[in-house]
């Protein structure tokens, strides 16, 4: 392995002479060419040293893995381990991701959502806000004459949204806009969102989807004199700090069943949209931790699915996305799918040439944009089943699963999950038949929201049990109030580039008033 630190390249990029430091790559999130970030090589990790690190906490099992990703260039030792703690201290849980062991038998939960926003996205966003603030005070700091301002430009399908504004509220120097589907998010994370009054957050309801919302983020950041006048940053998983930031607790749910049984053959199911949450998996997977197999698992907007069960690895958009009871995931084109191709058409069709497989992603790229749909190969689509499967989960699976777990969790009983955990935890159940109950699998499957954001879906599937209480069982204070404050709205008639600027235009001249 490479003993200097990783650079950045795009997946689009056919010179490696192009490669930029992890600074560079996390401040600008999109690369000019529209292409994803990605590191030069993924560092892998010695038998010894995963010893070494399953006795770690969560916070140093954070450090040893984002230090292997960022030179000391770039962050110091000593402020990269003050930036995870600031960034953890904020979590209700002391491991910061808990594991539920044997939630049912085999069946492991991992709790994503013990963050300020009640969803997964607080573990990355927790860091990226921290690491935002660290890069630009390092410039400033330097440059007194020319202090740097961040404009954040970002797309909510409902959690990333209010996890980026906690993350950044407040954050000298930073302005925030986020752009979400107008009614296609839920109650609480339209609340969690709208209710911050800071003058630097401003959101911006879109008539329109998701993918609407997120094709606008990117020309935006496409947009070199709006991005040259604004400083645009990328809160989405556009940027790879989001990725770096979730392998951490693949790794600490992993030990959490290997340090009680050594050989043990762990799944992990992932509940997914924009791809980003498993993508860390596939890293994880890639430096060394033991895993059978990722398990994609999607709601009824099931692109991943297409793929992985194509013979010719078809990667096609549907023509329109379905509003589903797992709305955070109602995604057509699943944005960071595009790093994982770069990796299987690096090893498979580019003989390990990262410029060849730079050019093959650009083509697929712009078949995609052109034809709505691109073929990968046969090849491609075989290896990625070596270490990912995938299952789809209908909405009327959803509340018959979110039903069974509560009848059937012994630890702890009654177990409330949110929609989106509902589909990891039918698609666990799916795995678990296909596999057989004494193939000896460990599942982890991860939920990725509480259930109180989503009360809808959870009070539809629990409110026959007459023990039932939302407001006794799920309903946390601090988001109860969140319908009594007062709540900024901007709203945006029409998904459109222009109309979208313009409003930012309009509204950073308030801010800066
Ligand atoms: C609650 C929830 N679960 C699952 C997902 C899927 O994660 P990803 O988009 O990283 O695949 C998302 C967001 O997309 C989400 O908000
Ligand atoms: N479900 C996400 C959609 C955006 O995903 P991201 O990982 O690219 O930020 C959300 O909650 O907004």
């Amino acid at each position: 392995m490479s003993t200097t630190k990783p650079t950045y390249r795009s997946t689009r990029s056919n010179n490696t002479n192009e490669n930029i430091s992890f600074e560079s790559a996390i401040m600008k999130g999109l690369a000019k060419d529209g292409g994803l970030f990605i590191p030069s090589y993924i560092p892998t990790i010695s038998q010894e040293q995963l010893d070494k690190w399953s006795k770690l906490s969560f916070n140093d099992l954070a450090y040893e893995i984002m230090s292997l990703y960022i030179s000391e260039d770039d962050i110091p030792s000593e402020s990269l381990k003050e930036i995870i703690k600031r960034s953890y201290s904020t979590f209700r849980s002391d491991e910061v991701t808990p594991l539920a062991k044997n939630v049912e038998k085999n069946i492991h939960v991992l709790e994503l959502f013990h963050g300020p926003t009640y969803a997964f996205k607080d573990v990355a966003l927790q860091f990226v806000g921290n690491l935002f603030e660290y890069f630009l005070n390092k410039h400033n700091t330097a440059n007194p004459e020319n202090v740097k301002q961040l404009t954040i430009v970002g797309a909510t399908s409902g959690d990333t949204g209010s996890a980026a504004i906690y993350g950044l509220r407040g954050k000298e120097n930073i302005k925030v806009f986020i752009l979400y589907p107008n009614g296609r998010i839920s109650k609480i994370q339209e609340e969690q969102m709208t209710t911050i009054q800071d003058k630097n957050v401003q959101t911006l309801s879109v008539t329109g989807t998701f993918d609407n919302c997120q094709n606008i983020v990117k020309e935006i950041f496409g947009d070199e004199e709006f991005n040259q006048k604004y400083n645009l940053g990328a809160v989405n998983s556009i940027n790879w700090a989001r990725i770096l930031a979730q392998i951490t607790y693949y790794f600490y749910s992993y030990f959490k069943i290997s340090n009680e049984q050594k050989d043990a053959k762990v799944k992990f199911v992932v509940p997914s949209g924009n791809f980003g949450d498993i993508l860390a998996g596939f890293f994880a997977a890639k430096m060394g931790m033991p895993v059978e197999k990722l398990v994609i698992a999607t709601n009824e907007n099931d692109i991943l699915d297409r793929f992985l069960k194509s013979e010719n690895g078809e990667y096609a958009s549907s023509n329109d996305v379905k509003a589903t009871l797992s709305p955070a995931m109602d995604i057509l084109i699943s944005s960071n799918f595009e790093r994982l191709l770069w990796f299987l058409a690096y090893e498979q069709l580019s003989g390990n040439d990262a410029d060849k497989a730079g050019s093959i992603l650009n083509d697929w790229f712009k078949e995609l944009k052109t034809n709505g749909k691109f073929e990968a190969g046969s090849s491609v689509v075989k290896a990625a089943s070596t270490l990912f499967d995938s299952e789809s989960v209908q909405d009327l699976e959803i509340l018959q699963t979110i039903g069974k777990v509560y009848e059937n969790s012994e630890n702890p009983s009654k177990y409330i999950i949110d929609p989106h955990t509902a589909v990891g935890m039918k698609a666990t159940y799916n795995q678990l038949e296909k596999d057989g109950k004494d193939a000896g699998f460990q599942y982890i499957c991860l939920s990725t929201a509480h259930p109180a954001k989503f009360a809808d879906a959870v009070n539809k599937s629990l409110e026959s049990f007459k023990e039932y209480s939302f407001d006794k069982d799920v309903l946390p204070e601090e988001l109860r109030k969140l319908s009594s404050l007062p709540k900024k709205i901007k709203l945006v008639s029409r998904a459109d580039l222009e109309l979208v600027k313009k409003v930012i235009d309009e509204e950073i001249i308030v801010m800066d008033q």
